[in-house]
């Protein structure tokens, strides 16, 4: 099945300063990608890449099959944006910019949006300016939607939201792409939020990508260690052990390893493993895990 996003050796610099170099990812029709990765890693950018807002120094990216420095009107139309959340026009009301954006897209469908409009606590005659910054938000999800595109591309969409905004952002998408098999690729900082929604987890550290996997191989798979120390002794990070931080009483690591394999690993440096006991961890936990905390 052809990808819907597939971006080659994607290399930028931002004048000396490299963001990343040969960035390589896809992502099949369906699937919900999220990106994540600390402040200023580099995912706005990669969202411009990949809506034509910005050339890459070197590397190409297809759209639903397309060029993304020459995607047709047919393309751009099937593709939703939202970026930080943002609606224009907001010296509209909900009934009238609805009708202005239905003009532009052929396969307008309306239902959605007054779906997602009717769970508003909002008439239909307040101006959007004067709408909180949650309810500026699902306006701007309820307009991507009717455009019934093919793939969404929704970059920080819970800026700014509540716990209760965030929670119907986040159910109604998870709905609606199920039920009409779209795509997604979106960012966000709120990470215990993306653990139901997102199928793959894409984690950008600083110049590359750190990690490209389905989401249940993390949660299932990715651990945290704990290790008392009477001994004292000096862990060292490897591809079984990371992230390694010693604590007064303890150490801990994390490892995509089952129990086994890291034993082994620690016996090799002779080092006692009778109090080895590991923990899941949430998504939210993992990434701290991978990308370590500052
Ligand atoms: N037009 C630009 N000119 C120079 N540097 C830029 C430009 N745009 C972004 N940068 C720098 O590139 C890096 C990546 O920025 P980007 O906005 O893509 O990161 P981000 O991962 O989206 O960050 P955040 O999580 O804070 O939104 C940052 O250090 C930023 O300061």
């Amino acid at each position: 099945m052809a990808a819907i996003i597939e971006c080659n050796n994607i290399t930028h610099y931002y004048g000396n300063r490299l963001i990343y170099k040969d960035l390589n990812f896809s992502v099949e029709r369906g699937k919900i990608l999220g990106l994540l990765g600390k402040n200023g890693t580099g995912k706005t950018t990669i969202i411009n890449i990949l809506n034509g807002y910005l050339k890459p120094y070197s590397g190409e990216c297809r759209l639903l099959g397309e060029d993304m420095r020459s995607l047709s009107i047919e393309t751009k139309s099937k593709v939703g944006l939202l970026l930080e959340g943002h609606v224009q026009h907001s010296y509209f009301n909900i009934v009238q910019i609805e009708k202005f954006y239905s003009r532009f897209f052929k396969d307008w469908k309306s239902e959605p949006y007054w779906d997602l409009m009717d769970k508003l606590k909002v008439t239909r005659k307040q101006k959007i300016s004067t709408m909180s910054c949650g309810q500026r938000s699902q306006v701007a999800l309820g307009l991507i939607l009717a455009q019934d595109p093919e793939l969404l591309i929704l970059d920080d969409f819970s800026m700014g939201l509540d716990p209760g905004y965030r929670r119907l952002f986040v159910d109604y998408l998870k709905e609606y792409v199920t039920a009409t098999n779209k795509t997604v690729f979106l960012t966000s900082h709120i990470i215990q939020d993306m653990e139901h929604l997102i199928d793959e987890t894409m984690i950008l550290d600083y110049g590359k990508l750190l990690l490209h996997k389905p989401t249940h191989e993390i949660l299932d798979n990715f651990k945290r260690y704990k290790l008392s120390d009477d001994v004292r002794f000096k862990l060292d990070s490897d591809d079984v052990i990371q992230n390694v931080e010693h604590f007064k009483t303890h150490t801990e690591f994390y490892s995509f390893d089952p129990m086994d394999k890291v034993k082994q690993a620690l016996q090799s440096r002779s080092i006692d493993t009778q109090t080895l006991v590991y923990e899941s961890l949430t998504l939210e936990d993992a990434f701290i895990g991978l990308t370590g905390k500052y």
